[in-house]
């Protein structure tokens, strides 16, 4: 609920609206034809008053943000019910009159059970697409095929390999920037890694995937424009109510782009027209680095090979490889440019995810968890520094190779169980487009008191996802689930893991999906964290900065913000060099 000091003017248009399209909503329920005894009605849930705002609040002002998944998993187990009222700022003080049967409350199905899991995101994956307002790669069916089947081989392990040297190259760049700020001892004043590594991230996927450089890594702040557009573009949405799950699919179902445009521009409103300028902007800067491409493309190697990627980063690599497919595998210029930069418009922005958002956030954020864990694992933090100084001097102080560095075991288990434990995403939506019947690996109790071993989803319903809750789950990670143990994947894991036939691409765990819309960029990303992790362990300590408690905000993606500060992600944490 939000009380009236909270009251936002902005939320009033889109009240009205949540009035007409509930209306329609419930003409809609009332002539559809109902399933006969739909088993999810039976499923026992909590009620959650407000979707996402509840979700969030419920979680945010914590230390830990996962309490909500872990109430779920404690009292309720894999299969849930959750009933949620729309989130519509004013018309939220109304939803304490609002009677349980209401057409405005709908049940979301959320599970972590692995055979549901398994029917949803790869069995029945096409009755089951993403939200769109969640969907990275904004396309479906047969597009989204052929999408994947281009980009493919930029993410294979031989790519990685040969990307290995511009990731080097960063991480020496981000070494010698740090060792500036700290060459006088410990650092006095904290560093925020959590933006040092957010600008990391960006220009590895920067210059792999444009082949383009956004920051020098040495300025205090980045000066290119894309990167202060990009930081700012998600609280400008936010502060538009941007992420009103229910009301922008039908904007873009409704408008074409086109009228969408000429809406923007016509309504007197700041916060939207930034909003604007921000998007043309991106979209202008891909457009100029997709001709700058081609034109290199058209002249020949020498020209190629004069631009910074040298023809290998992914953009040049899928113009390439388009021009070879096959007319039913290839991509139309605009289709490839909305890889890196969906955004024709302000609406298309949030809902088309693009490799950079799908890329930047999720690592900056991960590698800003496990240097926290290290910080309050002193111990892990010393034995990992030891792992990799010990390869460095076998390897005469040279860089490792990928082989070598992907190989080392305390690393990779340090970075295994973060992403266990915290998974950046903890959650996922989808949304069934008929009825399915979804079975489960465990019976649950209905709320008559029947066992049910199969749900019956009707279309139309929202699917949570909870990645989370199966990373943890007690049945398969045995009782120490809940704890952050690297050591676990120094041996061989409990046979129950392998058993319960968890979908994941990655270590039985669910933190980067499974089926044919998992993450197509898991493997550049643990590379990613695994060079910059290596050097910064081996080449600093870091410790918690005095009187900084960390905490753990759960919006889309975690991110680290100052405990009782002002809510702005951040990751103070003092550094001092390791020799
Ligand atoms: C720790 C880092 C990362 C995590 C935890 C992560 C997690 C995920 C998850 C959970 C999904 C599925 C979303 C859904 O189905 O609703 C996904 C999809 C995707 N990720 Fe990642 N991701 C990470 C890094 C990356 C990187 C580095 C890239 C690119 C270089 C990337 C590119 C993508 C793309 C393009 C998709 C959409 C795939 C499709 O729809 O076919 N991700 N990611």
């Amino acid at each position: 609920m939000i009380s009236l000091k909270e009251f936002n003017p902005d939320g009033l248009l889109q009240s009205v609206a949540v009035a007409i399209f509930s209306a329609g909503l419930w003409l809609l329920m009332r002539s559809r034809k109902k399933m006969p005894g739909s088993i999810l009605d039976q499923i026992p849930g909590p009620p959650v008053s407000s979707w996402w705002k509840g979700h969030q609040s419920q979680m945010s002002d914590l230390k830990e943000g996962w309490s909500f998944h872990q109430m779920l998993a404690e009292n309720y187990g894999p299969v849930v019910k959750l009933q949620t009222v729309f989130r519509v700022s004013i018309v939220e003080l109304l939803t304490i009159f609002i009677p349980s049967s209401s057409p405005l409350q709908r049940n979301v199905f959320y599970t972590s059970d692995p055979k549901a899991m398994n029917h949803i995101l790869l069995k029945e994956m096409n009755s089951f697409p993403p939200l769109r307002i969640e969907a990275m790669l904004d396309t479906a069916g047969e597009e989204h095929r052929k999408q994947r089947k281009m980009l493919n081989p930029v993410f294979s392990i031989a790519h990685m390999r040969s990307m290995m040297p511009m990731f080097n190259d960063i991480a020496q760049k981000l070494e010698n920037t740090l060792k500036k700020r700290v060459e006088n001892g410990p650092a006095e004043a904290s560093i925020d890694l959590l933006g040092w590594m957010a600008r990391t991230a960006l220009e590895l996927i920067g210059q792999s995937g444009f082949g383009y450089s956004f920051d020098n890594m040495e300025d205090d702040v980045p000066k290119h424009k894309y990167s202060l557009v990009i930081k700012d573009l998600g609280p400008a949405l936010g502060r538009l109510s941007l992420y009103n799950v229910t009301f922008l699919p039908l904007l873009c179902k409704l408008f074409s782009a086109k009228t969408r445009t000429f809406l923007m521009n016509a309504v007197p409103w700041k916060a939207v027209h930034e909003v604007r300028d921000m998007v043309m902007y991106m979209h202008e800067f891909s457009v100029k680095i997709y001709e700058e491409k081609r034109r290199a493309l058209e002249e020949g190697d020498e020209a190629v090979m004069r631009q910074l990627g040298q023809g290998k980063d992914i953009l040049s690599i899928l113009m390439k490889d388009n021009i070879n497919a096959g007319a039913e595998d290839k991509l139309g210029e605009d289709e490839i440019i909305a890889q890196f930069c969906a955004a024709q418009d302000f609406l298309w922005t949030w809902i088309s995810r693009t490799f950079i958002f799908a890329a930047m956030d999720t690592t900056s954020n991960a590698m800003s968890r496990i240097l926290q864990l290290l910080t309050l694992h002193p111990d892990v933090q010393d034995k990992m520094r030891q792992e990799i100084s010990q390869a460095r001097w076998e390897c005469q102080g040279e860089n490792l190779s990928y082989d070598e560095l992907v190989a080392l075991p305390y690393l990779d288990a340090v970075c295994r169980e973060t992403m266990r434990l915290y998974p950046p995403i903890a959650h996922i939506f989808r949304r069934a487009m008929e009825d399915s019947v979804v079975p489960l690996s465990k019976p649950v109790r209905g709320l008559d008191g029947l066992e049910i071993t199969e749900v019956i989803v009707p279309k139309g319903t929202v699917v949570d996802i909870s990645i989370i809750n199966s990373n943890r789950n007690t049945d398969f990670w045995g009782p120490d689930a809940m704890e952050w143990k690297p050591e676990r994947w120094l041996s061989s894991l409990p046979g129950s893991i392998a058993n319960a036939k968890i979908p994941g691409v990655y270590s039985h765990l669910m933190t980067f999906n499974g089926g044919g819309r998992s993450c197509i960029g898991f493997k550049f990303s643990q590379l990613e964290m695994k060079v910059i992790i290596s050097m910064l362990v081996e080449k600093f300590k870091f410790s918690p900065a005095p009187g900084k408690d960390i905490c753990w905000q759960m919006s889309v993606i975690s991110s680290p913000a100052v405990l009782g500060g002002d809510g702005h992600p951040r990751l103070p944490l003092l550094v001092e060099s390791a020799k």
